[in-house]
């Protein structure tokens, strides 16, 4: 498991001209359940299918699970991914699937699906289309996780589902997360949720990796300053500036410790992981980076 589940370096892809991927590089590590979030049109499908080789890079390098995605069927093995829309055969009933997933899947395990489909309570009679979104949900996991694989990538799992139906299916993802070692990556709009079930993070926006890492690490290094104008003149080495904003009295910074040790400035104050998440998408929403200088205009 020392294998970094993906790494990525100036990862891009364009389409034409537009830009739908900016130079990603990204390092994360086995074992995690990683969160992918951005507003519409970030670039998180695309950053998703080029994880599981469904799209290739127009330049930049990445790596599943050490190896170029979907190189070969013993890597495709290795990776699950249920798209956006949890797609399953309406005609079909949902032990057709289980028995497609066992025929198309080397890897399949028989005992682990069927013991599933009757943990959540699914009647393998019944068709995949007269499912809810809910169980329809739960049974796309179910053929991903059944395929055993080393990496589940989901696009935006939950997207579709009512308040209690995904705390089901994101309690359920942890409890097998749990049980069969697997790394997962998904991509959500709810930072609750990720803060619930992730703990590794991706914020992208305007296409580009605005910032990545451990979710306790991130809300550890990330704080508030706030102070009379004109007082915040210099930050130590190490801490970055993310956004700035200030009233005739008082300037509010919030800024990014990435030095080992906490930062010792009087009156910073730890920001929870929304308001962080919130900071970089307006940053990123905006055409210049702050600048100590504006908050002591
Ligand atoms: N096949 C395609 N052809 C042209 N442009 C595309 C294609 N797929 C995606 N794009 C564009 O690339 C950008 C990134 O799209 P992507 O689907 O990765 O975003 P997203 O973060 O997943 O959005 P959402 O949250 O709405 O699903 C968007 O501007 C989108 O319009």
């Amino acid at each position: 498991m020392n294998t970094p589940v993906l790494t990525a370096h100036a990862l891009t892809k364009r389409y034409g001209t537009h830009p739908a991927l900016t130079e990603a590089t990204l390092d994360i590590p086995a074992g995690r359940i990683v969160g992918l979030v951005g507003p519409n049109g970030a670039g998180k499908s695309t950053l998703l299918a080029l994880a599981a080789g469904l799209i290739r890079p127009t330049s930049g390098h990445i790596e599943v699970l050490g190896r170029k995605p979907a190189a070969d069927a013993e890597q495709l093995a290795r990776v699950g991914f249920v798209a956006q829309d949890t797609p399953v055969y309406a005609g079909l009933s949902v032990a057709d699937h289980l028995k497609l997933g066992e025929h198309l899947n080397p890897t399949w395990d028989k005992q682990f699906a069927a013991d599933r489909i009757k943990q959540i309570g699914l009647d393998p009679a019944k068709q995949a289309g007269r499912l809810s979104g809910g169980q329809r949900a739960q049974l796309a996991l179910t053929i991903a996780a059944a395929k055993r694989p080393e990496l589940l990538i989901f696009d935006e799992p939950v997207a579709a589902l009512d308040p209690l139906a995904r705390r089901a299916f994101l309690q359920n993802l942890m409890e097998f997360v749990a049980e069969i070692d697997v790394s997962v990556i998904l991509s959500s709009h709810l930072i609750s949720d990720v803060e619930r079930v992730c703990d590794h993070l991706i914020i992208l926006a305007e296409s580009r990796v605005q910032v990545a890492g451990e979710i306790d690490d991130l809300t550890a290094g990330h704080y508030r300053l706030v102070a009379p104008r004109g007082t915040l003149t210099d930050l130590p080495d190490g801490v970055d500036l993310i956004a700035a904003d200030h009233t005739d009295r008082q300037t509010t910074l919030i800024v990014h410790n990435t030095n080992p040790t906490p930062l010792a400035i009087s009156g910073a104050e730890p920001i929870g992981l929304e308001d962080m998440v919130l900071t970089y998408l307006h940053r990123a929403e905006g055409t210049t980076a702050p600048t100590l200088e504006e908050t002591r205009a």
